[in-house]
């Protein structure tokens, strides 16, 4: 009988949300709001900040005034500021039984919420997190420890590869360009096929290769793959690319 890794439970649904465009609700203005509002504007959302002026952090009146990437409300919050329709709420505040509130008004408006003091009032939890262009790598230890998720996530960064943000960014690109070869829904099979032997068979450095070509370079690769895919064959990565410059 076949058997199947064993579920589970008592874990995160982990997930890349994609916030484009979205209305992201912060209330408070303190370092913890500082850092929801570069975890949110990296993801594109729109973000509007209700606090006090006379509670803004330095970093949080920079985003405001400097970097204009936040609407801000100059006041406490109140609750008909729900009325707004967010897609999100993040509560960053120092005082307790407002955010214990605030995180239950949420819950019965179903608007998804993270209020930063009270795990137990959290729909998700925010990770720490390392960024490389398209490259994103996150780690929960589920409110267990998040300073020691902080330097589980340093010690992963440190050892990855250089470079790899792009190499993702390349092969982004050329996965694109094999769908422009073959645009048909029904081939998808060939196409993942393809692609996932170009991985294996270029490894980790046949890879990085590609972050260095010139367009000229680039070009050359995709007319030699082409023809490849249409054989169905992968080629060994010293026949597309060119003779690694020496450093
Ligand atoms: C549950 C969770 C809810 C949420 O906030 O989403 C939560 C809750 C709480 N954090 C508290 C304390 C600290 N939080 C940090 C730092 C981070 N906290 C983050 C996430 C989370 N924090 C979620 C769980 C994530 C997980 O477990 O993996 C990170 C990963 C992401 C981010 O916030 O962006 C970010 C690191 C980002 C990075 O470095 O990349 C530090 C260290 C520091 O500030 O340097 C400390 C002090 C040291 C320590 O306590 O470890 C307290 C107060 C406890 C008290 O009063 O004693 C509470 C409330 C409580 O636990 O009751
Ligand atoms: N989840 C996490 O990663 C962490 C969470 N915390 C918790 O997060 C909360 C915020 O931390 P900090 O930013 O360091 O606090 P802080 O004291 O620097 O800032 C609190 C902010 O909330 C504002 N505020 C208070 N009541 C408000 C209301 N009703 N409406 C609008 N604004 C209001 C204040 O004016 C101030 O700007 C604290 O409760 C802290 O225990 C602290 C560290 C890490």
């Amino acid at each position: 009988m076949t058997s199947y890794a064993p579920i589970r439970p008592g874990g995160s649904l982990i997930l890349a949300w994609q916030t484009k465009g979205r209305k992201v609700l912060i209330v408070g203005g303190g370092q913890v709001a500082a850092g929801r509002i570069v975890s949110v504007k990296e993801a594109d959302a729109q973000v509007t900040l209700i606090c006090p002026e006379k509670g803004l952090c330095h970093e949080v009146k920079h985003r405001i005034h400097v970097d204009k990437v936040v609407n801000w409300v100059d006041r406490w919050f109140q609750d008909s500021d729900l009325d707004q329709h967010y897609d999100m709420v993040l509560t960053a505040i120092d005082d307790h039984e407002e955010s214990l509130r605030i995180g239950q008004i949420c819950r019965e408006r179903r608007i998804p919420v993270n209020v930063a003091d009270v795990p137990s009032m959290c729909d998700f939890y925010f990770m720490s997190q390392h960024r490389d262009g398209p490259l994103q790598i996150a780690v929960s230890t589920n409110g267990q420890g998040p300073k020691l998720a902080n330097m589980i996530r340093q010690k992963i960064a440190s050892s990855l590869p250089q470079g790899i943000g792009e190499t993702v960014r390349r092969m982004g690109a050329l996965r694109a360009k094999v769908r422009q070869w073959d645009p048909e829904i029904s081939n998808s099979g060939p196409r993942m096929r393809w692609v996932t032997k170009l991985c294996e068979d270029w490894g980790w450095s046949g890879m990085a290769r590609l972050n260095n070509l010139s367009q000229d370079e680039e070009k050359d690769m995709y007319t030699s793959l082409q023809k490849a895919y249409e054989t169905g064959e992968v080629p060994p990565v010293d026949t597309v690319l060119p003779e690694e410059k020496s450093a």
